[in-house]
């Protein structure tokens, strides 16, 4: 172990690394250097007199990484002295895809031995590297300290490094790893994480037993099939349901049925996993569609659009400006996913949203929750939906009575499906 941990150490220095203070603003991006450069003193502003530490996650297994991270926060925050702070970090190669290790930054101004005492013991158990920090010197420089563990299990600082400042990049760390880890752009991508989690989670099993049963979807569908997209609230189940009555269309949902018993079971899993088998549960719809669409319109509640949505607008940390630009491979269509003829996405301002929730007055989900609570990450998944392309969604203002809702659909519907 020691010397596999030694042999990436080697790379240390050509990383950069991102600590995010403030979401509403840049993350203080720093680098590692053997001197000093000329420049602002990166922490100088953020820390004064704290003890700082970090930890990054380095497992080369996929899986193990997303599992361990996912608990990581949690962990820290049960053990570590209540006074000490946990920010997301990213440690990443400027603009190069994949090149992301996440891990956490921790202010302690506890000063606290315990603090310590956890993270040693992280390193010698866990996938983890820990750096602490310490500013000394006359002009008060920062340097890292880069923690090891023996082989005789007593904890050691293997490296120094200068802490230097570090130019912004042009992509955001967060948007570098999206690609097969939030959102995957073919069956097989997706499967294949399903697979490997058949150990850790049995339930994989079943589901992939059902993927294996899935129908084959043509490129070519008889009658059209109509998608309607939108944030919860926003009035889509009314929709869908007085749609399919009004055209003698067929309804269908994104995730299946079929997956309802291990939905709940997969929303408990790290990001990685959980998109997996929403994605799956794409390919799943695909199959009904292709069947129902023989005989009569299609139209599907949730698709494509919400799993890759809902995936990026949780990846990307930070303001609306760290999102992926419109254009990016990100917002791409699998090349292997049945594509609808129209795709609608319900609008709605957030007080009419909030105030169908609390008439509904239904348990939330926890990203329901999280919408309420967080502004910000609503703006993004609505941007995300937005920039999504092949087909693209058409904004509907669901703010009018339902039935003016229905009656501005259908006649979208007969303008661009011909029905
Ligand atoms: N056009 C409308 N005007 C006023 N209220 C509406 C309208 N459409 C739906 N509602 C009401 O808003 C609430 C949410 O609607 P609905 O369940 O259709 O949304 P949804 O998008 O399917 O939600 P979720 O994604 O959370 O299942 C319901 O109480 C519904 O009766
Ligand atoms: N095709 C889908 C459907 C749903 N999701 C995810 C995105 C949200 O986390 C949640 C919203 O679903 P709801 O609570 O409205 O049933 O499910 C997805 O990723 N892909």
């Amino acid at each position: 172990m020691a010397r596999r941990m030694i042999s990436r150490f080697s790379q240390w220095s050509s990383y950069v690394f991102a600590v995010d203070f403030d979401t509403n603003s840049d993350p203080i991006y720093f680098a590692l250097a053997s001197k000093y450069s000329e420049g602002p003193q990166v922490f100088r502003n953020v820390l004064a007199d704290e003890i700082c530490y970090s930890l990054h996650v380095y497992s080369d297994d996929k899986i193990e990484r997303a599992k361990f991270y996912g608990g990581l926060k949690h962990k820290l925050s049960k053990e570590l002295p209540s006074e000490c702070t946990i920010l997301e970090m990213y440690t990443f190669q400027p603009n190069v895809k994949d090149s992301v290790i996440k891990g956490y930054f921790l202010k302690d101004p506890s000063k606290s031995s315990a603090t310590e005492r956890v993270l040693a013991e992280l390193i010698r158990n866990d996938p983890v590297y820990v750096c602490s920090y310490l500013c000394g010197g006359e002009d008060r420089q920062w340097l890292q300290l880069l923690w090891l563990s023996t082989e005789d299990g007593w904890v050691e600082v293997l490296k120094e490094y200068c802490v230097v400042p570090a130019e912004k990049p042009e992509h955001h760390p967060s948007t570098l790893n999206i690609i097969n880890y939030d959102v995957f752009y073919s069956f097989e991508d997706a499967y294949k994480v399903l697979q490997q989690c058949v150990d850790i989670i049995p339930e994989s099993k079943a589901v992939l037993e059902l993927v294996d049963q899935r129908l084959e979807s043509k490129e070519k569908t008889t009658f059209p099939v109509i998608v309607v997209e939108g944030l919860d609230a926003t009035g889509k189940t009314t929709l869908t349901e007085s749609l399919t009555e009004a055209l003698g269309a067929t309804l269908l949902k994104s995730p299946p049925q079929c997956l309802s018993p291990w939905r709940a079971r997969f929303d408990t899993e790290p990001p990685l996993i959980r998109r997996a088998f929403y994605a799956l549960g794409n390919y799943l719809t695909a199959g009904q569609i292709g069947q129902e669409a023989r005989h009569a319109p299609v139209i599907v509640d949730r698709y494509w659009h919400s799993t890759a949505a809902y995936a990026i607008a949780t990846a990307v940390g930070g303001k609306l400006a760290n999102l992926p630009q419109a254009g990016s491979e990100v917002y791409g269509w699998p090349a292997d996913l049945l594509r609808p003829s129209l795709v609608l996405m319900l609008s709605l301002s957030s007080q009419e949203r909030m105030r169908r929730l609390q008439v509904r007055g239904q348990d939330k989900t926890m990203e329901e929750e999280e919408l309420e609570a967080n502004h910000l990450f609503r703006q993004k998944v609505e941007e995300a939906y937005q920039r999504i392309e092949g087909p693209a969604c058409v904004t509907v203002d669901a703010s009018p009575s339902p039935d003016q809702v229905l009656q501005q659909v259908l006649l979208l519907i007969r303008e661009k499906c011909h029905l």
